[in-house]
This record gives C-alpha cells, structure tokens and sequence, in this order.
C-alpha cells in the first residue's frame, strides 16, 4: 500500500518560483498524469518525488513518512531516452542494478543468488517482449526496444512507484501503442503506483486513472519567475470500475481452466 502525499510544497531555485504550494494526495495503485506547459515544472515534480530536489518548504510523505533523502530502490523511473548503459548487453543492463545492490564491492552475484537473478531477469526480459535480444547491445535496438528494456531496468528492482517522464515521446504512434498496452498491463500486474508526465492529453486520458494540470495561477509579465506552478486542474480520468474491471480480467487470467490443470 502506498499513499503519496505533497503537502503545501514549494521549488525555488534562487529568485525564481517554479513551484508553488503543492497540495496533492495520490491514493495507492493510482495511475497520475501530469501534464503542462513547456518549463512549467513537471519534471521538478517528478525530481522531487525520486529525491533528486528537495522541497525549499512544505513536505512529501510517503505512507506517512516523510520523503527519504536520497533516491531509493522503491522509486525507479524511465527517461524520454537512453537511460540504459550502452556497453552492457541487454541482459547485463537488466541484472546490473540487483548485482550492484546485493554486492556494491564487486558488482556481481555467485550461485544459486545469480542464478535466481537470472531467472527473474529472463522473465522479465520475455514479458516486456525482448526474450530475443538478450544478447544485443541497446545501439542494436529500435527506440520502442529500448524503451522497454528501461522499463525492464526499472521494474527489476521492484519498485513500489514508478516514475515515466514523458517515456513514449520519441517514439512512432504504432510503437507508442504497443508500450501503452505493456505499460497498462504492468501496472495493473504489479499494483504499483504510476506517475507520468506527458505533453500528450490523449495519452494522460487513455492511462491515466486521474490526470492533473499544473500551471501558474498568476503570471508577472515583467518578471515571470515571481510565481511558479501549481496544480490548475484535477481529473479522475477513468471511473473507479474500469480500474476494478481490469483488476478482474488480470485475476481471471490467473486461474488455470480445469481442464488444462489436468
Ligand atoms: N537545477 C535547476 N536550477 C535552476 N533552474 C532549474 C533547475 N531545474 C529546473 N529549473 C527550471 O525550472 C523550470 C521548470 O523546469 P522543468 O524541467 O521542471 O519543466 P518541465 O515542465 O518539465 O518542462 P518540459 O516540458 O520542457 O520538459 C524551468 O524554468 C527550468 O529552467
């Protein structure tokens, strides 16, 4: 169970406001969109969410505990792009994050603890469509091929919430289709809670479960950093029960037939 809360939170870097007093409770398994004008703060919501900013006042609580100061394994996220290494194989960009946890000294695991890794990064690699190309290098994957080993890169540490900033953005509206439904079935899969950010509003409706608008309330012509964003517009995109419809089908598809349990 995770509930995330921004309460009264601020970013000001030096003079400038970007953001301006936050207010926002996300409920566990949300799906949150966030979408806004070019440099309005949308990733400096994301970088405050993965402890990459810190708020300059106001709090983020996480299940009731404030933030933790530096990024953590619970949070994992996926760029627009390369967020992968470019001289590990697509298995070894996969099994890199679990291997530095377990063994920050050496980077590797032995016996029966890599070999367990291995499964699950096999398993991993075969649901997000790349069980062919564990060997290739990220330059000999296509964009939507990439995106989807971050996604696995991400998703390896099991992370409670996931952060997308704008993931599907350089990618062709058919590979972009495809990442929509895996994105969609992780998410309903793993339970976790989603945050993205999109300049695309038909995307924020199609996947998001509540999509908010952040902007700034007041604006100085003269001196357009004297206020920063904050949330204009709250939406819960998809009623309560096509979440719990889709929770349904995935339970369903849990159970094995009688006859084929045979
Ligand atoms: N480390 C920093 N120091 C100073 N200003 C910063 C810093 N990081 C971000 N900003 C400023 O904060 C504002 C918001 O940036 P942010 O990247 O969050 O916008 P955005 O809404 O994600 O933009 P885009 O949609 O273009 O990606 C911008 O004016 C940016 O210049």
């Amino acid at each position: 169970m995770v509930e995330i809360v921004f309460d009264k939170v601020w970013k000001e870097y030096g003079d400038a406001i970007v953001l301006e007093n936050v207010s926002l409770t996300l409920k566990d398994h949300e799906f949150l969109s966030i979408v806004g004008p070019s440099g309005v703060g949308k990733t400096t919501l994301l970088r405050l969410l993965l402890s990459q900013e810190v708020p300059t006042r106001g709090e983020i609580r996480i299940d009731g505990q404030l933030i933790a100061g530096e990024p953590t394994e619970d949070r994992g996220v996926v760029f627009q792009r390369y967020s992968v290494f470019p001289h590990k194989t697509v298995l070894g960009n996969v099994m890199l994050g679990p291997e530095w946890r377990s063994s920050a000294f050496l980077g590797k695991l032995y016996g029966s603890r890599h070999k367990a890794l291995l499964e699950r990064a096999h398993a991993l690699l075969e649901r997000v469509g790349l069980k062919d190309a564990v060997d290739k290098y990220p330059q000999q994957l296509s964009g939507g091929m990439q995106q989807r080993l971050a996604i696995a890169q991400a998703l390896i540490m099991q992370p409670k919430v996931l952060l997308l900033d704008e993931p599907f953005g350089a990618l062709d509206p058919v590979t972009r289709k495809s990442m929509h439904v895996l994105i969609r079935e992780l998410w309903t899969e793993r339970q976790m809670t989603i945050v993205m950010v999109t300049h695309d509003m038909g995307e924020a409706f199609e996947l998001g479960t509540r999509v908010i608008a952040i902007d700034k309330h007041r604006h100085d012509p003269q001196a357009p950093e004297r206020y920063g964003a904050g949330i204009m517009s709250d939406f819960e995109a998809k009623p309560r029960i096509v979440r719990e419809s889709a929770l349904f089908e995935f339970n369903r598809s849990k159970i094995i037939p009688l006859q084929t349990a045979r």
